[in-house]
């Protein structure tokens, strides 16, 4: 099996290539990733002499290289490339565009091209995109996320993702290409990029900076440990039913504010005990901010069996725990740029 990995330096990316390597040991894995801010090599330093692993710095929007990969007979892609951040989005939505709509439009054709035998596509190929609950909307305080729940984006990063995976189900209802579409919700783990709500607050509370909660801190989002949901991934690519969109989520709803005292305990319990809740500071709203995810996660379990095995206590201490013991990779990727993103998205909240 040759699999090509799109943003495979990122967060789940990252962690889903050493997965697979590590379960398949006659596996190839090609990673494709353009190095934003967010991706970073030294996610895969265990791996980069693994004869089984290659790395490409480019990107999905990059025609001409895309199809030349695919000249190398790749079965599976699992397209994780992506503009990922809210608050960014809101700040920049073209970027989010280009690289989320077009840049999956561009794997879709190559694929296509490499793949299409005219009435039918060589057998046993798939092209699984990663999308996300976002896709969705917002509920209230009830309620589940379905694969039926019609899709109603309001961020300009969860509207690029809806119009990526409409037109994956594009290809799949014009060409009958082979694909599937997995939704999870919001992933927490090793090496994810400090913007996001978990390691922001671990590093913040590390450097007792403030803890910015945004609005009332009651928004709800639900948590998946990241190897959990690369675990659901290799199901899908493996066994899932083609065309078929599966949810991914971890049955873990939590408030955005018992997350924040969570890691602030932890910290004055086992690292530093000035540290504690008066770093908590209420501070602007996102704009169009929603309300409560909650992903309905029944079929991925009733047709492959995939449910989230790690406890909440389990994963949130064993990703503090990685955060501590990699406080240098932490200082890596908060030097610089991240300083002024850091100043420009918090100074006047
Ligand atoms: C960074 C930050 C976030 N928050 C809030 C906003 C959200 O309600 C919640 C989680 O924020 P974020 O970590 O940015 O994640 P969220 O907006 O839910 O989106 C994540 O989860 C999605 C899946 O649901 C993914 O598709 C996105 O790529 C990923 O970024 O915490 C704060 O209150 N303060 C903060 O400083």
């Amino acid at each position: 099996m040759k699999i090509l990995v799109t943003g495979g330096a990122g967060f789940i990316g990252s962690n889903f290539i050493k997965y697979m390597l590590s379960k398949y040991k006659g596996y190839k894995i090609i990673n494709l990733d353009k190095l934003t801010y967010a991706g970073n090599l030294e996610n895969l330093k265990d791996v980069e002499d693994n004869p089984n692993y290659t790395f490409i710095k480019g990107d999905i929007c990059d025609k001409e290289l895309v199809e030349e990969i695919f000249s190398q007979d790749i079965d599976y892609v699992v397209n994780f490339a992506a503009e990922s951040h809210v608050d960014r989005s809101i700040i920049d939505p073209e970027i989010f565009v280009k690289t989320n709509v077009l840049g999956t439009v561009t794997l879709l054709n190559a694929a296509k091209k490499a793949w299409d035998e005219g009435d039918s596509f060589k057998e046993g190929k798939k092209f699984l995109q990663v999308s996300t609950d976002e896709v969705y909307g917002s509920l209230g305080e009830t309620g589940y996320f379905t694969e039926t729940t019609p899709l109603d984006p309001h961020s300009p990063y969860s509207s690029s993702k809806a119009a990526a995976d409409l037109i994956v189900k594009a290809y799949y209802d014009t060409y009958k290409m082979p694909v599937n579409i997995t939704r999870c919700s919001n992933n927490y783990g090793p090496y994810q990029f400090p913007e996001k709500l978990i390691p922001l607050m671990v590093n913040n509370c590390l450097n007792k900076k403030p803890l910015p909660v945004y609005g009332d801190g009651l928004n709800v989002r639900d948590w998946l440990y990241v190897e959990d949901h690369c675990k659901a991934i290799d199901l899908v690519l493996h066994k899932g039913r083609i065309g078929a969109v599966y949810n991914i989520g971890g049955n873990n709803e939590k408030t955005n504010i018992e997350i924040v005292k969570l890691i602030v305990s932890y910290i004055h319990d086992n690292v530093d005990p000035t540290v504690d809740e008066s770093l908590i500071t209420y501070v602007a709203d996102r704009k169009g901010h929603d309300r409560r995810y909650a992903i309905d996660a029944t079929k991925i379990k009733e047709e492959l069996g995939w449910y989230p095995e790690t406890k909440f206590e389990d994963g949130i201490k064993k990703t503090i725990e990685w955060y501590l013991q990699n406080r240098e990779w932490l200082k890596n990727v908060t030097s610089g740029e991240y300083q002024k993103y850091y100043e420009k998205m918090y100074s006047n909240r």
